[in-house]
């Protein structure tokens, strides 16, 4: 456990401390990522936090992100680190990221009352004066923290980082079971078979107001288990089912988006505050604060190192001609499966730019020994980088459409970019997030439970050339309301206002 603190600044006049938050992300680079977006907006707000990350993730920070001097600027701000539990060499991606959850389970608790204890309630950490502990807003699956929280009478608030479609499907999981809608027929280690099945053609009734367009395929994909005693599935349950002992709900989206969903969730947790999308608002926050001297956009809080090249192959592109390919930092895929987007890539006539991450790909000889057809459509039509810098690739004008796996993170980015989608989830919510980008809101594609080159081919063209007018009218209205929502007088930014002045009232 160790503390990193700003340098104390130079002896100010008294006033009076303001509010202290401690914000506790689960160690994934999602979850990271919207964290430090609501850490950077209390600071701005002028209230003292510390981001609580594993040691792991604040060791790759340091190395690829400019988080030091990101925060630097702001004298109330601090990083504390605990361990995730597992050695460095844990893959962390895949399946397995869910061992994380699992792992914090176990180890969590102990680390995180010593750290608690020993610095009297973060007051004792580097030359900053603060009050003790204000306020945890933690990751809604870190429910551990809350136990000490409660033990050391700390208000606490959950901070969910999916959208509230997944959240609210979570929240039902007795219902789905109740209702018989799971468990599924077969075997729970045998998660593809579930893609072809017919069974997940199913209408679900069991989620209330879902009913008109939601398949069992398109719940989240922690649903997918023949036991439902499954470990991941009954954590998510109980995990979800717990926030409704939090002073308050955060959800990074905004009620033009979701609002019949958080009125859903209203009937059970009153306090919600919708406050997305969040990269977007800390955008706006930033340009509009006169306390922030240096108004620079340059907020990275990447895991790996962003290869800019990029922007400049972007420079030279037509204007909305690219389809950007990017599954976020988790997913992983066998080699059939990377060359069938290839092929389909490649097929489709289009520019294509593809984050590929070193470790996505799943057995040593993954981006070997390419058929010459692909190497060449590649060299004439592609660029391929190991990490992009995602919003800014996003916000480019020549980019025209996103294939994505539908992190949370990425669907929101993209959708306050004006740009459509094709959705290829992975795992976890991706799978009810690509159901509401196609058959909610028409913002693209769905392609789940799909991985051939022909499907890849004909959804590029449609994304990109047969529907692009009809599909950027609505991207283009859909990220107006995003936009409409962080601006001064929107619901998120002054849900926004109203969580500080709720995190006020609770200094005692
Ligand atoms: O080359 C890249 C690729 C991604 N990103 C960023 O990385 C983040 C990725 O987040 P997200 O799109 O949410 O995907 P995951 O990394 O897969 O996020 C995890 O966390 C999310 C939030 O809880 C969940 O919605 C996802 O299912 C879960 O896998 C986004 O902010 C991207 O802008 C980059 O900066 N550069
Ligand atoms: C590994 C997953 C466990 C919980 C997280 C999550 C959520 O619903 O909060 C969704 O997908 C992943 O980001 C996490």
């Amino acid at each position: 456990m160790s503390q990193h603190q700003n340098p104390a600044p130079a002896a100010a006049e008294e006033a009076p401390l303001p509010p202290h938050v401690l914000i506790f992300p689960l160690p994934m680079q999602g979850h990271v990522n919207s964290m430090l977006k609501l850490a950077e907006l209390c600071c701005i707000s002028g209230l003292h936090v510390t981001v609580l990350l594993s040691d792991f993730n604040y060791d790759r920070l340091l190395r690829h992100a400019n988080v030091e001097s990101r925060f630097a600027k702001y004298p109330g701000f601090q990083f504390a680190t605990i361990s995730d539990g597992l050695p460095d060499d844990h893959p962390r991606v895949g399946e397995r990221t869910m061992e994380i959850v699992l792992s914090l389970k176990v180890v969590g608790e102990s680390q995180f009352r010593n750290l608690m204890v020993s610095t009297d309630r973060l007051t004792k950490i580097g030359g900053v004066k603060r009050r003790p502990l204000t306020c945890l807003i933690m990751d809604g699956v870190l429910s551990f923290a809350a136990v000490v929280a409660e033990e050391m009478g700390i208000p606490f608030i959950y901070f969910r980082t999916v959208g509230a479609c997944s959240f609210w499907a979570n929240f039902c999981i007795q219902d789905v079971i109740d209702a018989g809608e799971i468990p599924l027929k077969g075997k729970d280690e045998d998660k593809v078979s579930y893609r072809n099945k017919k069974e997940m053609d199913l209408m679900v009734t069991s989620v209330a107001g879902m009913e008109g367009y939601l398949r069992r395929r398109d719940l989240p994909a922690f649903f997918r288990v023949a036991d439902v005693n499954n470990p991941g599935l009954q954590t998510i349950k109980s995990e979800t089912r717990r926030s409704v002992k939090a002073r308050a709900l955060l959800l990074n989206s905004f009620e033009d988006l979701e609002g019949p969903i958080l009125d859903q969730i209203r009937k059970h947790m009153p306090i919600l505050f919708s406050i997305g999308p969040l990269h977007a608002h800390l955008k706006v926050r930033i340009a509009a604060s006169k306390s922030t001297t240096e108004k620079s956009m340059g907020h990275s809080g990447s895991f790996w190192e962003e290869d800019r090249s990029c922007i400049e192959w972007l420079n030279s592109q037509p204007d909305k001609s690219v389809i950007y390919v990017s599954f976020g930092s988790v997913t992983i895929m066998t080699r059939d499966e990377l060359l069938e987007f290839w092929y389909g890539l490649v097929n489709s006539g289009q520019m294509f730019l593809w984050v590929m991450r070193p470790d996505s790909v799943i057995g040593k000889d993954g981006v070997s020994h390419l058929p010459v057809e692909i190497e060449e459509g590649t060299k004439a039509r592609g660029y391929i980088v190991g990490w992009a810098p995602q919003e800014e690739v996003l916000a480019h004008p020549a980019t025209g459409g996103f294939l994505t796996h539908c992190g949370w993170n990425s669907t929101l980015e993209s959708i306050n970019a004006g740009i459509p989608m094709i959705c290829w989830p992975y795992f976890a919510d991706q799978t009810i997030n690509s159901r509401f980008v196609d058959e909610v809101w028409k913002l693209g594609l769905d392609m789940k439970d799909t991985c051939d080159r022909v499907t890849v081919e004909i959804m590029v063209r449609d994304l990109m050339e047969v529907r692009k007018d009809e599909f950027l009218k609505k991207a283009e209205h859909m990220a107006n309301l995003a936009k409409k929502a962080v601006s001064e007088g929107g619901s998120s930014y002054c849900n926004l206002d109203s969580l500080f002045e709720f995190i006020s009232s609770m200094i005692v």
